[in-house]
């Protein structure tokens, strides 16, 4: 299986209906890929927190759902569409993943569990999401996951024992913690035994430098391939038997110790 992970950068020059349209093209490019990623919240940049509710769209039928849903089939991609801000059904703010079959139908939305900011921003700007989503596609499942959500393994445990084995991470994440990710990455990898796909966002978000960096590490912990700061695309060969071969011959996720007994319970 080959991924494309597409490192977009935001321009606050450039209006939102461009990002789509360019988003888009990048995407056609990537024709001869399975399976392309973009990263969280591209549409407004992940630090423009004043542009969350004026861009929020519906999940299943806003602007970018069209724009990446004819992506998606114009190249004949399974295509991780990234974050949006989603304006959901109950009238809550959401940072909504969505992901499309190659014939461009929405096989899945995945709402940020964990929202950052410690009571500012994204944390007090959006609802949480609750959900733990998987999807199937030819030779893989994956996992979802977004941006702070690597911060938390027992989220990523979970998808694992829902069968996930690549695990899917669109980011807006700050240059200041570059370490923090390229570590987060690799240890999510490590400890689920699974193929990590991590797309970050390349240049500044509201001021807020990105670290770009999206980083592809393999099951045994590899690296396969890592991006600079700028836009970039990074192109990966992933072996679907792999996941397999790793939790066979290091069989490390069957001597979990579930239901341990607490100090003083
Ligand atoms: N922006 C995020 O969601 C996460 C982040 O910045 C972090 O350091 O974690």
């Amino acid at each position: 299986m080959r991924a494309s992970l597409i490192q977009f950068g935001v321009d606050p020059q450039e209006s939102v209906d461009s990002r789509r349209q360019r988003a888009a093209s990048l995407v056609r490019e990537q024709s001869g890929a399975d399976l392309v990623v973009l990263p969280e919240l591209w549409t407004v940049g992940a630090f423009a927190y004043e542009s969350f509710a004026a861009e929020a769209e519906r999940a299943a039928d806003g602007p970018t759902h069209e724009a990446m849903s004819k992506a998606a089939r114009d190249a004949g991609v399974w295509l991780h569409a990234g974050s949006i801000p989603e304006r959901g059904a109950d009238g809550g703010l959401y940072n909504t993943s969505l992901v499309f079959t190659p014939e461009g139908e929405l096989a899945a939305t995945y709402r940020k569990i964990h929202r950052f900011g410690f009571d500012q921003g994204e944390a007090v700007l959006m609802s949480a999401g609750a959900d733990l989503v998987t999807v199937a596609l030819p030779g893989t499942t994956l996992g979802l996951a977004t941006c702070y959500d690597l911060r938390f393994p027992e989220l990523f445990r979970g998808l694992v024992d829902a069968g996930a084995q690549t695990l899917v991470i669109p980011a807006g994440w700050p240059a200041r913690r570059l370490a923090h990710w390229t570590l987060l990455a690799k240890a999510r990898a490590v400890e689920n035994q699974a193929y990590v796909l991590a797309c970050g966002t390349g240049g500044s978000h509201a001021g807020v430098p990105q670290a770009g960096h999206s980083i592809v590490v393999d099951p045994w912990g590899e690296v396969l391939a890592e991006a600079g700061e700028d836009e970039e695309v990074l192109t990966v060969e992933l072996d679907e038997e792999k996941v397999a071969a790793v939790r066979e011959q290091f069989p490390a996720l069957k001597d979990r110790r579930l239901g341990l007994r607490t100090p003083g319970a």
